[in-house]
This record gives C-alpha cells, structure tokens and sequence, in this order.
C-alpha cells in the first residue's frame, strides 16, 4: 500500500495518492433553473459513464496543479531569479504528474507576467529579471494527461496595496464561472464579468483607479492538445449570442487593469506553437526541418517556449525558428502588454460543462 499523504516539499506522484485511480473531483456547480433536469437524467448520467477516462485523466492534471500551486506559494519570495522560480515550477510539475512524453507533462510555458505585462512571458535563457516586492506577477501554467489540459492562473503579489486589484479578477473570473454553463450566451458571461471587475476601485501610491476589464484578452475553448480551441469568451458586454454547448472545455479568465484595459503584443517572444491546422510541409532548409521534429516529437501542437528547447539541446535554433514562423508551421505567441506603469492582475479556471454539471476542473482550496 503506497503512502497517501504528500510530502513537503512534494514527492510522490499524484496516481500513487489515490490507489484507486480515482481523482478528485473539483467543484460542482448546478446549471440554472431550466437545466436542473440534467442533474437526474437517465439519459445524461449514462453519457458521462461513457467519458469517465477522460474525466479522470483531466482530474489528474487538476491535482497536479493544485499541489504545485500550493508549493509555489510557499516558496515564492522577492528576490527570486525568475528563471529558477520557473525551472523549479516545471520540474514540480514533471515529477507530480510522472512526466512521460506527449501522454503525460507540462500542457504550456510556465507565464510568469510582471505588472503591466498580461500574459505570455516567461523568460529566455539567460534572462536575469528577478522577482520584486512589488511586482505583480501572474502565474499561469498548464498541466495535461493524454492531450486534456488544465489551464489555470493566480495573481502573487506581496505588496497589499495591490490586493484590490488581485480581488476584483479572482471575483470577475467567478462571476464568470457561475454565469457560464450550457446554452449560456457568451454576451452574458463577458457582461458579468465586466460588472464585478470594474465594481472594484485600487489605490496605488495615493492614485486611485477603477479597475478595467482587459477587453482583448479572452477565456477561451480548449480541445484535446489545442490550448485555443472553439469559441472565445468575451470579458465585456457586447460579444457574441453563441451559445456553450454540453461537453466543452473553456478557460474562464479575466484581467484586472489600472491601464488601458486594452493589451499589445511587446517585448522579446517567448512562446511559441504549431499551428493546429497546418498538416506536414515538407521543408528544405536542414536545420528548419531539424527544428520541427524536435517540436513534433517533444510537443505535437502544445505551446512551448525557447527554455524547453534549451534543455532538450537545441542551439543557434533562432533562425529556423523563424523559418518555420514565416512558413505559418509555428505561431509566435509574444507578450501581451497593457501601458508602462500600470499593473494588470489575473484569475483562471478550467471548467467542464458535464451533460449533468458544470465542474470547475481546477478549482482549489486556494482559489
Ligand atoms: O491568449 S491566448 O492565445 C487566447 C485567448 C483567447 C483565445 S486564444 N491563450 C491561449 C494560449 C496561447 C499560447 C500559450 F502558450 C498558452 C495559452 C490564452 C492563455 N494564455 C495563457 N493561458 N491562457
Ligand atoms: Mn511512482
Ligand atoms: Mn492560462
Ligand atoms: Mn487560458
């Protein structure tokens, strides 16, 4: 009988905690009045009998993520090289969930964004940025367990003039969550989302701001090894009458802004991602068509950033990389940015819409 308490720091597999194979189940939300039938359906229980592997195998990678999270926390301090605070996150994440190729790892970059940076950084190699007091910063990493991925993000920052600013997202991304749900208008998720976001107001050395929903950054769909699947989720009114439908996957995130609540892509790229649509190519530059069976056989179409190909031993990799961008093969995914001197913050869940339920995949007793 395997040991069923984690240690600390983390050192046993998840699967070797729970014997049974059964994973814990994250937070279950009825969906409103005229789909409560869908919670005793015959007919829909039987349909989720039939996605159980999945279900456990997404709830593996939710546990992950907790655990790691959870560490993180712990150990994040000002002071810390980003790199090393990245390096130690990824490696936690590949000894949790016993890292085996395409089946089981890391699902994106490890995103590290500081102040008014959004969303996609995370540092290149021999970056020498260091965590401040009084950064913002938004840790947002994903897990998966045969290609179903768990997206999910938090907002650190150690300073609590800035704790407003981390509510008003953490309080928009559930205000999302609960609005969201089958046959929901996305119209309507954005449109709650932006009422709680800019209901909240921050005082940042003696300014005060009115939060901002960040308008074009979007939750999003996710599909078996495609982080950007289906439909987008508005995070202000006015988007879309489409609907959710019964057993999609979305990524609930939103941003909080002291800016312009309207991001640019800036900065050094760090990201990076096969386009999922683009079948083979056949290529004649070598050291391009090198490149892209290192990316095929380490990541098929999960996004990656130049570290992880530093540590598989891909070097002078720059130029083929943009080969095969400029061949729209990979797609650079660069920072995305608010304006200099504001401070944007983050909330993410990963939820289910079960054919009896919605789950809230990553749920924690964090957040
Ligand atoms: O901004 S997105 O490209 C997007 C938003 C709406 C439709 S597509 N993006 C997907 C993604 C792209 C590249 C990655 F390396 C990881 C994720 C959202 C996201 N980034 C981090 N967590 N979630
Ligand atoms: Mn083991
Ligand atoms: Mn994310
Ligand atoms: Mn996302």
């Amino acid at each position: 009988k395997g040991p069923l308490q984690q240690t600390d720091p983390p050192s046993i597999h998840v699967d070797e905690l729970f014997p049974s194979g059964e994973f814990p189940e994250g937070e279950i939300q009825h969906y409103k009045d005229d789909n409560l039938w869908r919670t005793t359906s015959e007919e829909k229980r039987e349909l989720e009998r039939l996605q159980k592997p999945m279900y456990n195998a997404v709830r593996r990678a939710a546990e992950v993520h907790r655990q790691v999270r959870k560490y993180m926390r712990s150990i994040l301090k000002p002071g810390m090289l980003m790199i090393d605070l990245c390096e130690t996150l990824e490696n936690m994440v590949r000894k949790l969930i016993k890292e085996n190729g395409l089946e089981a790892g890391i699902a994106f970059p490890t995103g590290c964004s500081l102040n008014c940076v959004a969303a996609h950084w995370t540092p290149n190699g021999g970056d020498k940025t260091v965590l401040q007091y009084d950064d913002v910063m938004k840790l947002d990493f994903g897990t998966h367990i045969n290609g179903y991925i768990v997206d999910s993000a938090f907002t650190v920052a150690f300073n609590p003039m800035f704790d407003p600013l981390l509510q008003a997202s953490r309080d928009a991304t559930n205000a999302g969550v609960k609005e969201a749900g089958i046959d929901a208008r996305l119209c309507d998720v954005g449109a709650a989302i932006q009422e709680v976001m800019e209901s909240y107001e921050v005082e940042i050395n003696g300014k005060v701001f009115q939060v901002k929903s960040v308008r074009n950054l979007n939750g999003h769909g996710i599909g078996p090894y495609q982080i950007h699947f289906g439909k987008s989720v508005p995070v202000v009114k006015g988007g879309e009458q489409k609907k959710m439908e019964e057993g999609e996957f979305y990524a609930i995130e939103t941003f909080g802004s002291t800016g312009k609540g309207y991001v640019r892509e800036d900065l050094e790229c760090s990201h990076y991602m096969k386009n999922f649509d683009v079948g083979h190519v056949p290529l004649r530059a070598a050291k391009a068509k090198q490149l892209l069976v290192t990316i095929n056989n380490n990541f098929g179409t999960l996004a990656f950033c130049r570290r992880y190909l530093d540590r598989l031993g891909e070097t002078k990799y720059l130029m083929a990389l943009k080969n095969l961008c400029d061949a729209g093969i990979v797609e650079p995914c660069p920072p995305m940015c608010d304006v200099r001197g504001s401070y944007v913050s983050q909330s993410e869940h990963t939820i289910l819409l079960r054919p009896t339920c919605k789950e809230v995949i990553s749920r924690g007793d964090d957040y």
